[in-house]
């Protein structure tokens, strides 16, 4: 197989989305998107668990303009594994409109984090979906944390709900901001003040360097496109709960869905469903990217 021809099953992103309906705060961040390759370019890591379409960083300043995005936060996903280039060539094109968070080996040097940070990386990415990334030990995965705290980056992590309880302990100990990808992947069939997402809201309660991204309805949700409106309940407590500790992100290229492409411009149009006054947007979308980006 050539070394970037993508999965027989992937989905590719939408091809034509339309222009939100809600007109986004001046200074919005979509904080969670990422840049595939080109794989010609930026070749895949080897030890990828799945190739995807290319998606340039072109395509996502393109999409930032549509959507009315003034800048990025582009996040590296395993099928570039610990090789930072496509992402430091993204934020290199940006204007200084996009923060990146990298992976990075264990025993990433002192400059090469220095060269990041100058770069624009502000975190790291630990992924904990056993179809997505190989198993680290934990105490590798504190000792990378340890490092990156006195560069005041944070910890972003990507788990699923039911790996919450065995990852706890891990998780409370990391000496940064936490910020959780997609908030912790909830299964939303289980009511919003049910067990297993009162874990999570826990989870932040309790420790107020944990933040959470309230993206990715496309994924979470099972009730499906295009309003995703059995996700809504559950962003809308995060929002609600800890105004000033979540982000919100469009996740395009939106990698590895199997039933559909979201229209991101629909995704934009969820935001005042989560998000119901304008202080929670402008908090969400503006000042909470801003202070842990650009500060
Ligand atoms: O884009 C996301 O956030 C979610 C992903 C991909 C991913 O995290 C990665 O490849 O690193 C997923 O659920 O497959």
């Amino acid at each position: 197989m050539p070394a970037s021809a993508m999965d027989k099953d992937w989905l590719c992103f939408h091809p034509n989305p339309s222009k939100p309906g809600f007109t986004l705060p001046p200074g919005a961040v979509d904080a969670h998107c990422h840049v595939f390759g080109p794989g010609a370019v930026f070749p895949y890591a080897p030890e990828r668990k799945y190739t995807p379409c290319d998606a340039s960083k072109e395509q996502l300043f393109a999409l930032r303009d549509l959507l009315g995005f003034e800048r990025n936060v582009i996040v590296q996903a395993t099928c570039h594994g610990s090789d930072n280039r496509a992402l430091l060539d993204a934020l290199a094109h940006s204007n200084g409109r996009a923060r990146g968070v990298a992976s990075v080996a264990p025993d990433v040097s002192e400059a090469e984090l220095r060269r990041l940070h100058e770069a624009g990386v502000r975190g790291v990415r630990f992924n904990f979906l056993k179809r997505l990334a190989d198993f680290t030990p934990r105490e590798v995965l504190m000792s990378v944390a340890e490092r990156i705290a006195p560069l005041g980056w944070h910890v972003v992590v990507y788990f699923e709900a039911q790996d919450l309880p065995e990852l706890w302990n891990f998780f409370t100990r990391l000496p940064t901001i936490v910020v959780v990808d997609h908030m912790g992947r909830p299964d939303v069939t289980q009511p919003v003040d049910g067990p297993q997402f009162e874990r999570f809201v826990r989870l932040m309660r309790e420790h107020p360097n944990v933040w959470s991204k309230v993206s990715c309805p496309e994924r979470v949700s099972v009730s499906g496109p295009p309003t995703y409106d059995d996700v809504v309940p559950f962003a809308q407590r995060l929002v609600e709960s800890f105004p000033d500790r979540v982000l919100w992100g469009t996740d395009w290229p939106h990698p590895n869905l199997k039933t559909h492409m979201p229209d991101d411009g629909t995704l934009v149009d969820m935001i005042p469903r989560i998000a119901r006054t304008v202080q929670l947007q402008q908090q969400l979308l503006v000042d909470n990217p801003m202070r842990l980006y650009w500060a």
